[in-house]
């Protein structure tokens, strides 16, 4: 049986993770040089990091240890390892299920003759399944898990199981954020420190750089005070208070009052965007119009819907989205560790359908990433920050457009991004979907870089992959078919990974259920 609700976070490492750190990392050289910052989740909070994330500009073909991109100056370097949160008891149960070795992803592109070793591995005849396994998750009511066996309270569960076998999600931004906080306070006051501090692929590693960042932007925007434009305020009420940072703007929440009922308020979210140092007027509008132009013309439950551009009093741009109060898929990792084997799976399959469709309408992301996956309160994933993506099909164009040059954060960048060559985008959004799932599943990231001179972790993955037992962390995923998937989606010939809608297709993406909300995006 396995528990649904925020457990109490720990420090364990699961077997692959204590196998992972006999792999010493190499030391920080080009990946730390480029660590960015990430956002924060709100006003009281330093950024939360990934420590290898690394914003590179697109078409920017320096290594990432000198990234071009203005926005890599927000983050700082950090070799500072602190420690990460694991969910105490292994929640991630899940069903193990006896594959034949045929038996593997529908439509996966066959390998070239020259790459024939190396594909999708087959599944291990000897895994065995059972239904406790399958359920992989305890099964019950919300208010069945509100109090334990001697009648104290326990914390609200986020995610569970209704009797029916739907599922549901709770989340609750804010309280993720006060956790989030103590961790914060713990780790200023010297607390829990040392423990796993060395942990090379923690979430949480490299803080302290950037609370210390953030406490200094914090204190400079109170100077400013509040968006005041009045034509901003008009249509969307005031802007109030923050609930994550960019590389170059805050995202505050505006009120509106109800005209028609002064009881409720609608929310929006408004990111400020600001000028990048050395970015003409001229960059800045071009830059910030096609990241709306983009944004702003697509519609689908796991996009975020953006309403507005304009201007506000201090002739910034604000950029008017639909507000998702359950915070960003970062965040919810951070704090819990890793996720529920439905409850990532449910995330990953919104996120697939998101990124099917922008693909199908001829746009790449080019930095999914978890502090791009917004949530509401109920589930319901939304991509966001179109800030690099890329229109690589016109309307009137069938054939796609090729792409070159680093874009993204480290730990996601796809390996073709690093060559001299061409690829095609929407296959380095397909392997950055894939980077995610395994540290939703995982708590942390795979590699910091996928570069196998560069990174160990990542050459052990080339390698695992090949042979019969596999890569240990993907091989933790016991379903044979979601670990084909991951295998195919982190293939590192980029003509021979699947499609997103592909994985949406293959038999483990038509198996996920998604929750309610996650349908119809709210
Ligand atoms: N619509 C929204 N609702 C709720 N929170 C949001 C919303 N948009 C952004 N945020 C929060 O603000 C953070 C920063 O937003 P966003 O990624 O769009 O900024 P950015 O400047 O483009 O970031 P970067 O360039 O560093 O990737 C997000 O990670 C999220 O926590």
């Amino acid at each position: 049986m396995v528990s649904t609700t925020n457990s109490p976070a720990s420090l364990q490492l699961q077997p692959h993770q204590a196998q992972l750190q006999q792999s010493p990392v190499p030391p920080a050289s080009s990946t730390s040089s480029v660590t960015s910052l990430q956002k924060p989740q709100d006003a009281l909070l330093p950024p939360p990091s990934t420590p290898f994330d690394a914003p590179l500009v697109n078409g920017d073909t320096t290594p990432p240890s000198t990234t071009t991109r203005p926005t890599a100056h927000k983050k700082p370097t950090f070799t500072t390892r602190l420690s990460r949160m694991f969910s105490q008891k292994d929640s991630n149960v899940e069903s193990r299920e006896s594959t034949p070795r045929s038996s593997i992803v529908e439509k996966v592109p066959e390998p070239t003759p020259e790459e024939g070793s190396d594909r999708p591995r087959p599944a291990n005849p000897s895994r065995t399944s059972s239904k406790t396994e399958r359920s992989g998750m305890r099964n019950g009511s919300k208010s069945e898990a509100s109090k334990k066996e001697d009648g104290t309270p326990l914390p609200p569960r986020r995610f569970w199981v209704d009797e029916n076998g739907e599922h549901q999600h709770m989340l609750k931004g804010v309280k993720r954020q006060e956790k989030l906080s103590d961790m914060v306070r713990d780790f200023l006051g010297g607390k829990k420190k040392a423990h796993h501090e060395d942990q090379p692929l923690s979430l949480m590693s490299n803080w302290v750089d950037q609370i210390k960042n953030e406490r200094h932007r914090m204190a400079s925007d109170q100077k400013g005070g509040p968006n005041s434009a009045v034509t901003l305020v008009e249509k969307y009420g005031k802007c109030q208070e923050i609930v994550g940072r960019g590389a170059f703007g805050i995202v505050r929440i505006a009120h509106k009052t109800d005209p028609a009922d002064a009881k409720h308020e609608q929310l929006y979210a408004v990111k400020e965007f600001r000028r990048r140092p050395q970015e003409d007027a001229k960059k800045y509008s071009k830059r910030l119009n096609s990241e709306f132009c983009i944004s702003s013309s697509l519609r689908h439950p796991n996009i975020i819907h953006t309403l507005d551009l304009l201007t506000d009093a201090k002739g910034d741009f604000c950029e008017v989205m639909e507000f998702c109060a359950g915070g960003d898929l970062y965040s919810l990792v951070l704090a819990n560790g890793k996720l529920e084997v439905a409850e990532a799976d449910c995330y990953f399959l919104q996120l697939m359908r998101g990124v099917e469709y922008i693909h199908e309408m001829g746009v790449a992301h080019r930095d999914l990433k978890p502090e791009n996956l917004l949530l509401t309160t109920h589930g319901a994933l939304k991509i966001t920050d179109f800030g690099n993506g890329e229109c690589f099909r016109m309307a009137w164009e069938t054939e796609a457009h090729m792409t070159a040059g680093l874009c993204g954060s480290a730990p996601y960048i796809a390996p073709e991004e690093y060559t001299d060559k061409e690829f095609d985008p929407r296959a380095v959004d397909v392997w950055a979907c894939g980077v995610i799932y395994m540290a939703m599943r995982t708590g942390r990231h795979l590699w910091r870089i996928a570069k196998r001179d560069d990174d160990e972790f990542y050459e052990n993955y080339i390698r695992g992959r090949k042979s019969e037992e596999g890569y240990a962390p993907i091989e933790t995923l016991h379903r044979a078919r979601c670990r084909n998937v991951i295998y195919s989606i982190l293939d590192p010939i980029a003509s021979r990974r699947i499609s997103a809608h592909q994985v949406l297709n293959s038999e483990w993406g038509k198996g996920i259920k998604v929750c309610r909300a996650g349908e119809e995006g709210l």
